[in-house]
Parts: structure tokens; C-alpha cells; sequence
């Protein structure tokens, strides 16, 4: 019954008198039973179209919603179904807005007219249109969800559109309408892709086998051909056969010339037509009008043939194409099977032909090998489908039997409808030909690849991804055209907004990423948002110079003595890349590094041999930055010490110690080796001390005396490590004065102590150079020099614990300013001064805190009551204590001088004051002065 109600109504409405094959026949018929979900699978031409056209303008009351890929494609369908009366519409963004509004009241009238609804997939994505549906399926008028060329959704396939992806959606919406599938190119993979994304319900599959026994197939070699040009003229000739005028224009012979690149369809057209075969270039460089006009003329047949970029095809309907000349090598089976396929859609002979070329294969190869926007998995596989085409071309092997192999069909009974079947000798002599020859041809140069377009492939179905299936726009840019195109606007844009430096900085960029020595540089955007390689670099270069000083200063040292300068280096990238891999804002990372170069100066100046090289073993995986985090291996103790950023005092007493011993000198340095040490840390200690060896106190005080004369002031001093410590930071940020103005900032924020430490440090300064009280202590007082509170001797040695590296307190407090504070070392401004002794190591500091802390304020509480004896004696044991060891030893050998200072210590502490060390050490260092000035 259904049977002939369908062969009625194909005479009715299409006007044919019967199917063209059981296949369309059954299709149709499991179609209009709307009982299962259909998969159609037939060659081109086969009349798939019919099988859901016929089936939805029968449904009553009902609209099929048709995924179809092109807006040309859509355009062809929905006119011959119109020019047949049929209610056919299409929903696009070229709909002009009435026809919308009109389309979506039909559809919602509940009894909707229209019978067929085309759209776009990129339409068909929107979720206005998502909405639409949702309607439509709630008054129950949709017929069919169709998916033309199914095979787009498949990135398996050679014609992806992401878009088609999305339609999966509406099998969940519509879960009740059968969903029509239909392509003639899908290989079992693409199928199996297809019924998953589509969500189809154990479909009914029609599927035809690939072979077209009206279609002849061929291979020619450009190289070995004397002229191709005329080879082509000759075989188009041949193809066409003799002009027919009796037939009309639109119905005579005709043929698609199939070129990779724009400038081969144009070079084809004019060879062509200047050999008397009139020949129009299509391309994506032509204007829409010149590219309708061209296709036009092409169409009514006043242009036998076209020399097109492969956007050109989808859509054409047109029997008599009797030849489709490939003038390249097609990327894969599949799309050239479609291609070609475009030929003798009339079922009357028609002829298929690749002519390939050395250069050609290069080039695409070269492209294919170098896709580098595609996943691995994807490029393999186009890949693998491009050498299957190279097979197809230089194999002697059935053309019909590769296509059937390639779509799961059963090798056909070609017989003679391909070169290697009618004659498989001419075949292999012509290949051999071919391979003989061009091993005399040049080889495809790589920038081949760069010669402005991309495969053929990218030429078709991108332009409609991009605007909502225009095809028409954007298929007129390339792929290589569009990114050409976006990154002059990107620059342009950057011009406008002042930002041009931003372009070249970022071609900078990769330039320094080449050259670049830090770790992992080419993550350095992505971990730090904001950090480039450049000041990557810049601040590897200044820790590279640190740490190089002080490797040449302690080279000797037994725990460097294994170190060479590329252990410096390694050790430099391994600190820097500690702190990078530890930093997720740009600002951390610059004032972490800063830290460390900070003190790698310092410890420069103060001819302390750093922690980190000291530590350092090179062949360690992972090296951490003392500064920045602990070493796991160090104890807690050590680690708090290292951790802190300052110099180690002990470091610098063994230094000290390390240079007298290379001396040979058991003598310790007097009061004015370390004066002139202090002021001049360049000076050589050694030097001094030796020189000073013979002299007489009176001399040593005329040499400081001299000295003095001409060294720089504290201030001078303060103020250039003050600037030392920004020009750190400056130097890496690169002299960019966007970069000065944060850099400053973070040393601003960072290096400074707060002001309230600052002031207090100025005021200190200003004590410092009070003239001094030069009263005189008693002997009494001076009887109890040497003991602890509890009255007992105290061990000498055991002051080495609580030692201070500085004497001088303005000079401490510049080399605070220069230094960034630790997590471990900051220290309250509101806490006791004691704390300002920074030059101690952490745990040393806490230990001598506590411990001065109380001596302090006992002192000061005797001092405001208890006998004068008793505190003094108090008070030269914490003096004692806090000095220095130069000065301890110094003091221990010149009483008297010890006895002056502490009387001066003693009246300040009357009023009121408590004392940490460092500024008992500046009394003690002031008074020297003073001396020396006499
Ligand atoms: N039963 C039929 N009798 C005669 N002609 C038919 C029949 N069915 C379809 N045709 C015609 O065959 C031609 C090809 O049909 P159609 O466009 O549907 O093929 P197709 O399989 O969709 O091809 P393609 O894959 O290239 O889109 C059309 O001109 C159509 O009118």
C-alpha cells in the first residue's frame, strides 16, 4: 500500500516514473514509515535526496528540520523543490528578517505549511534555534531531523565541520523523530563516528556500493609529459567529444579542472582558452559576484569548463559534467572519490583523472608533516589517508577496487573502467617512466609549502564554519590569507593603541626563548603571569656575577675547591629557577631574586663566602635557594639561619679566621685593622693586619687618623648601598623605565625597613656622632670586667656564640636598608632594639635577645638605684657579651679603652635608654674615632 503511494506521489510531485534503484526505493519506503532511524549510503547521483523529500512532503501537518552543510547547497535544493511546488524554506543568517518572521509563524501555527526547513549545522547550533526546536517538538509537527552529509561531523572524514558535532543535541530533544542520516563517502570508522555522535537508534542502513561503472578513472605523470598543457587540452577534448548544438546550452558537455592553488586555476585558464577550450577561473581570491558569475556561466553552459580550487562543487547538480581533472594530488580517497564524483551524475560515461606531479606530492606531504595545529592522532591518520591516495596513483591497481576497499565494499567488477584494468602494462610502464624521471627532478623546495595557500581542502567547507554557511565571504580567504590577514589587524590594532611595542617584544620574546639559559624559559609566561624570559634572564646574568666574585674570592676554600666556573653557572640557573618554580606573581619572584642578589652582594662586600655556594654540590637534582626556602637536608637550626637572607656572622668570624691563619699570624687585629676593614671593605685584611703587626698604638692612630681623612662618610655609604640595591633590581628589569618605576617600588616596599625602623636608625646616627663622655670608671667597676651576671668567670670561647659581624651601627643600618628582610628575620620596629642586630644569624639572634634583653633592663633598673659598682660590673659583662670579637679581643688586651667606653655606656644608660649591641658596638666604634681624631 505504502509502496504505491509512494510510486504515485514520485510521479506526482518529482515527476519521475519510477525509482532510480531498490535501494532509493526501500530507503524512501523506511523513511516514510517513521518507524527507526535510517542510515542512507550512496554514491553521488544515486538520488539520496529523494529518499527523505519524498517521505517528508507526504507527512501532514509536519516540517522536516534539514542539517544540510552550504548555503549554495541548500540554496540548489530548496529551488528545484520549490520550481516543483513544494514547500520547501531555508533558515540562515542571509534570510532577510520578514522571511524569518514568517518561517517561525508557519512553524508555530501548529499546522505548519512548510514541509521542508533547510538550516545550516552552524545554525542548527545556536540556542535560539535549540529553542525553536523545543517548540516545534512540544506542538509535535516535526517529521524528520535529517543530516545531509553526515560524513562533516567526522574528523575521520576529509570535509569536518565542528558544527555537526552539536547536532547530537537534538536526537536528546527530539527523542521520539527519526533521525535520517545520508553521505555517500563514510568509511566504516566515519560510520561508526556517526551513529555515536548523532546518538542513532539501531538505524535501518541502506548503503550502495561505492562503484560507478560510469566513471572512467586515470593516471598521468606531469614530469615525464613533453608539454602537460597540451596533454590536458587533448584528454578535455576527448572528454567533451564534438559539439553538439542541437542540445541546449545548460545540458551540453562540460568539465571541473580540480587545482590546489588559486594561481593554477588562473595559469590553467589562460593556457586553456588561448588553445581554443574556453576556461574560467574559480577560486577563493575572486569576488562573490566574479565567483557567482563565473559559476553561473558555467551552469547554463556558455563556459564548457572551470579551473577551480575544490571550493567549487558542493552543490552543483549537473548531469553532463563528462570530465573531472584533478591537477594535483587529491589529499585523500574519500575527497577525491567525492570529487570525482561530480562527473556523469547522468549516469552516461564520464572520465575521472589525477594528474600528479613530484611537486606537487612534496609539497602536500611537507604541509601534512608539518600540521601543526591538529592533534597527533588526526595528523597520523591524514597522514595515512594522503599516502593511500600516493598508492592510488603510483600503484598499478583497479581505481574502482581502491575506492571499494576504502569504503568496506566488495572489490567491483570494473572490467575495463580504469587505466590498470584495460591495461595494466602501459600502466606500469608509464610509472616507471614517471619514477625514472624524477630522479632528474628538482625536489620540492620547503617554502613550497609557504606559497600562500593551503591544501585544497581548507579551500571548501571552512568558509561556511565561519559564517553561519555563507559560503560565501569568508570561502574568499584562505587559510594562509586569514592569518596573514589577522595578524596585520592584530598589528594595526596594536599601532592604534600605542602597543606596537608589545608585538616586537613579543618577537623578542621568541628570539631570547632561542637564546635563553634559564630553565624551562618557555613556561615562564605561563607559571608567572606577567615574568618574561628577558628579566628571567637579566637577573640569572646578575646572580651569575655574584656568586662568580665570590667563588674567585673563596676559590681556595676546601668546600669550593672541587667547584669550576660552569659549576657557578649551573648553580646560578639552579637559584633562579629554584625561586621561579616557587613563584606564582611576578612581583614574588622579582623581590625573591632581589633578596638573593642582595645578599650575595653583602656577602661580596663583607668577603663572606656565601651559603649557597658553600652548599652547593653539583651534581645535586635540586638545588633550592637558601633565601628562598629551606634545604631539606639542613637541621632546623641551620635551615632557620639559612633561611633568613642575611650574613652568617659565624661565616664571616671563620673567614676572618681562615685569613689569619693563611697569614701565619697568631696575633689578633687590632681596633684599627678592623676600622679601616669597616670603612673600606675593600681594603685587604690581611694586608692591614700584617702591616700593622710592627706598628705602635700611636702609629695605628695616626694611620687611622690619615685613613679617616679621606674615607667616605656613613652617610655617603648608606646612600650607596641604598642605591645599590635599587641598581640591582634596575640592571635586571633592563634599563626599561616601566621597569625602573616597579623595581623602585619593590625596593621601596621591600628592601627599606619601615619608616619607623628608619627613624629610629637616624636617630642613632645622630647619637653616634655625639661628642663622648670621656669620664673615667673606677677600679672597682673594672675588677668585675670579665664576669657574667651570676658573678663567675665567663668561658671565652663561649662568647663566640653571640657574636656581631658590624661595629658600626650606621653602617648596620644601610646594610638593613640594602637587604631585603627574610620571612624569618623581620623584625618588629616596635620591638626591642635588640632585634635590629641583623647581622646575627636568626637562632644566634633569638638566643642574644633574650639574653641582652634582660641584661638591659636589669641594667638599667640598677642603674636607677642599686650601687653604681654592682651595674657597672653588670654592665661590662653585657657589654662584654655583645661585643664583637675583634673589639673583645682588642679590649681584652687594652683595658683601659674597654673601662672608657663602658663608663660612656653607663651614663647613656641613665638616661633611660636600653642598648642592643649594635649600638654598643657604634659607641665603641664612635669612641675609636674619636681617638683616632686626637
Ligand atoms: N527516481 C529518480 N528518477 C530519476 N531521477 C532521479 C531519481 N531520483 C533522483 N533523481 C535525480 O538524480 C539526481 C541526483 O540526485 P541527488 O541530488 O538526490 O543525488 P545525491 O545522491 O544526493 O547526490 P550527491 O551525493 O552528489 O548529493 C538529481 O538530479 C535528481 O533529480
Amino acid at each position: 500500500m505504502s509502496g504505491i503511494l509512494l510510486k504515485n506521489s514520485l510521479k506526482k510531485l518529482f515527476g519521475h516514473d519510477d525509482f532510480k534503484s531498490d535501494t532509493q526505493k526501500r530507503a524512501t519506503l523506511a523513511v516514510y514509515q517513521r518507524k527507526k532511524d535510517v542510515y542512507i549510503c550512496m554514491p553521488t547521483g544515486s538520488g539520496k535526496s529523494l529518499c527523505f523529500q519524498l517521505p517528508a512532503v507526504l507527512q501532514e501537518n509536519k516540517v522536516a528540520l534539514i542539517f544540510s552543510p552550504l548555503i549554495a547547497l541548500i540554496k540548489n535544493q530548496v529551488d528545484i523543490l520549490q520550481s516543483l511546488k513544494i514547500n520547501a524554506k531555508c533558515l540562515n543568517s542571509k534570510t532577510p528578517l520578514e522571511e524569518k518572521a514568517a518561517i517561525l509563524k508557519d512553524l508555530q501555527s501548529k499546522k505548519p505549511k512548510i514541509k521542508m526547513l533547510y538550516i545550516t549545522p552552524e545554525m542548527g547550533a545556536t540556542r535560539t534555534f535549540e529553542n525553536v526546536v523545543m517548540e516545534l517538538q512540544n506542538s509535535k509537527v516535526i517529521s524528520y531531523i535529517v543530516i545531509d552529509e553526515a560524513h562533516c561531523l567526522s574528523q575521520w572524514g576529509h570535509d569536518f565541520r565542528p558544527a555537526y558535532r552539536q547536532l547530537g543535541r537534538y536526537r536528546e530533544i527530539c527523542s521520539n523523530i527519526p533521525m535520517i542520516a545520508l553521505t555517500a563517502t563514510a568509511d566504516k570508522e566515519v560510520v561508526e563516528d556517526i551513529f555515536r555522535t548523532l546518538k542513532m537508534k539501531d538505524p535501518l542502513n541502506f548503503t550502495l556500493p561505492v562503484f560507478r561503472q560510469n566513471l572512467y578513472y586515470d593516471v598521468w605523470f606531469i614530469e615525464p609529459l613533453a608539454n602537460p598543457y597540451v596533454h590536458l587540452k587533448n584528454f578535455i577534448i576527448d572528454a567533451l567529444g564534438p559539439l553538439n548544438e542541437s542540445v541546449p546550452k545548460e545540458k551540453r558537455n562540460c568539465g571541473i579542472i580540480y587545482c590546489r592553488k588559486k594561481d593554477d586555476t588562473e595559469l590553467l585558464a589562460e593556457k586553456l582558452s588561448s588553445m581554443g577550450i574556453t576556461t574560467l577561473a574559480y577560486h577563493a581570491g575572486l569576488t562573490t559576484k566574479v565567483r557567482n558569475a563565473t559559476q553561473n556561466r558555467w551552469t547554463v553552459g556558455e563556459v564548457p569548463v572551470i579551473a577551480a580550487t575544490c571550493s567549487f562543487g558542493m552543490g552543483v547538480d549537473k548531469g553532463s559534467v563528462r570530465f573531472v581533472v584533478h591537477w594535483t594530488v587529491p589529499q585523500t580517497v574519500g575527497s577525491y572519490y567525492q570529487e570525482s564524483g561530480r562527473a556523469g551524475r547522468d549516469g552516461k560515461p564520464a572520465f575521472c583523472r589525477v594528474y600528479f606531479s613530484k611537486v606537487e606530492n612534496g609539497v602536500i606531504s611537507f604541509i601534512l608533516r608539518n600540521a601543526k595545529d591538529e592533534n597527533t592522532q588526526l595528523a597520523v591518520s591524514k597522514w595515512k589517508s594522503f599516502e593511500k591516495m600516493v598508492s592510488y596513483c603510483t600503484e598499478a591497481k583497479c581505481r574502482h577496487a581502491v575506492f571499494s576497499k576504502h569504503f568496506g565494499d566488495k572489490p567491483p567488477a570494473c572490467v575495463s573502467q580504469c587505466d590498470c584494468c584495460e591495461n595494466r602494462k602501459i600502466v606500469e610502464q608509464r610509472i616507471d617512466q614517471f619514477v625514472n624521471c624524477s630522479s632528474n627532478v628538482r625536489k620540492p623546495m620547503t617554502n613550497q609549502a609557504n606559497d600562500g595557500f593551503g591544501l585544497a581542502k581548507y579551500d571548501t567547507f571552512q568558509a561556511d564554519t565561519d559564517s553561519d554557511g555563507d559560503g560565501t565571504s569568508s570561502d574568499a580567504i584562505t587559510a594562509q590569507e586569514k592569518r596573514e590577514a589577522r595578524e596585520l589587524i592584530q598589528q594595526q590594532f596594536a599601532l592604534r593603541r600605542g602597543k606596537q611595542k608589545s608585538v616586537t617584544a613579543k618577537k623578542q620574546s621568541t628570539l631570547t626563548l632561542l637564546k635563553s639559559n634559564v630553565q624551562s624559559a618557555d613556561a615562564t609566561a605561563v607559571k608567572v603571569k606577567g615574568l618574561t624570559i628577558e628579566l628571567r634572564e637579566n637577573f640569572y646574568k646578575l646572580l651569575t656575577e655574584e656568586l662568580m666574585k665570590n667563588w674567585k674570592l673563596f676559590k681556595n676554600h676546601q668546600a669550593l675547591i672541587s667547584l669550576s666556573e660552569n659549576d657557578i653557572n649551573s648553580l646560578a640557573k639552579n637559584l633562579e629557577y629554584s625561586i621561579f618554580c616557587r613563584t606564582t606573581a611576578v612581583n614574588v619572584y622579582k623581590v625573591n631574586i632581589a633578596k638573593l642578589v642582595c645578599t650575595l652582594t653583602t656577602s661580596n662586600r663583607a668577603q663572606v663566602l656565601d651559603a649557597n655556594l658553600e652548599h652547593y654540590e653539583p651534581n645535586a637534582t635540586n638545588i633550592s635557594a637558601y633565601q628562598v626556602s629551606n634545604k631539606p637536608k639542613l637541621g632546623k637550626q641551620e635551615a632557620l639561619r639559612s633561611s633568613n637572607g642575611f650574613v652568617l656572622a659565624k661565616d664571616l668570624y671563620n673567614n676572618s679566621k681562615q685569613l689569619d691563619n693563611k697569614n701565619k699570624s697568631n696575633k689578633n687585629p687590632s681596633i684599627s685593622d678592623f676600622m679601616i676593614k669597616l670603612s673600606d671593605p675593600k681594603v685587604d685584611e690581611s694586608k692591614i693586619k700584617h702591616e700593622n703587626e710592627s706598628k705602635t698604638p700611636s702609629e695605628i692612630t695616626k694611620d687611622l687618623k690619615t685613613h679617616h681623612s679621606s674615607e667616605t662618610s656613613d652617610k655617603d655609604v648608606s646612600k650607596k648601598r641604598k642605591s645599590d640595591a635599587i641598581s640591582i633590581i634596575d640592571s635586571a628589569s633592563n634599563s626599561s623605565k616601566k621597569m625602573k618605576l616597579e623595581t623602585n617600588e619593590i625596593v621601596e616596599e621591600n628592601v627599606h625597613l619601615s619608616k619607623n625602623q628608619t627613624d629610629e636608625l637616624d636617630v642613632l646616627d645622630v647619637d653616634c656622632r655625639k661628642p663622648l663622655n670621656d669620664q673615667k670608671i673606677d677600679r672597682h667597676d673594672c675588677k668585675s670586667n670579665f664576669r657574667n651576671f651570676d658573678g663567675k668567670v665567663k668561658d671565652s670561647s663561649s662568647s663566640s656564640n653571640s657574636v656581631s659581624v658590624s661595629t658600626d651601627s650606621v653602617v648596620q643600618k644601610l646594610e638593613n636598608k640594602a637587604r631585603f628582610s627574610g620571612p624569618n628575620a623581620v623584625s618588629k620596629s616596635t620591638s626591642v632594639s635588640t632585634e635590629k642586630v641583623s647581622d646575627i644569624d636568626v637562632p644566634e639572634r633569638r638566643k642574644s635577645h633574650r639574653k641582652s634583653t634582660a641584661i638591659h633592663k636589669h641594667s638599667v633598673d640598677k642603674c636607677r638605684g642599686e650601687s653604681h659598682a654592682k651595674n657597672c660590673e653588670d654592665l661590662l659583662s653585657s657589654i662584654k657579651s655583645a661585643l664583637n670579637p675583634y673589639y673583645k679581643d682588642q679590649f681584652i688586651r687594652d683595658r683601659e679603652t674597654f673601662k672608657t667606653i663602658a663608663k660612656i655606656i653607663h651614663t647613656n644608660l641613665k638616661s633611660n635608654r636600653t642598648y642592643d649591641r649594635r649600638e654598643i658596638n657604634a659607641i665603641v666604634l664612635e669612641y675609636i674615632r674619636k681617638l683616632s681624631r686626637k
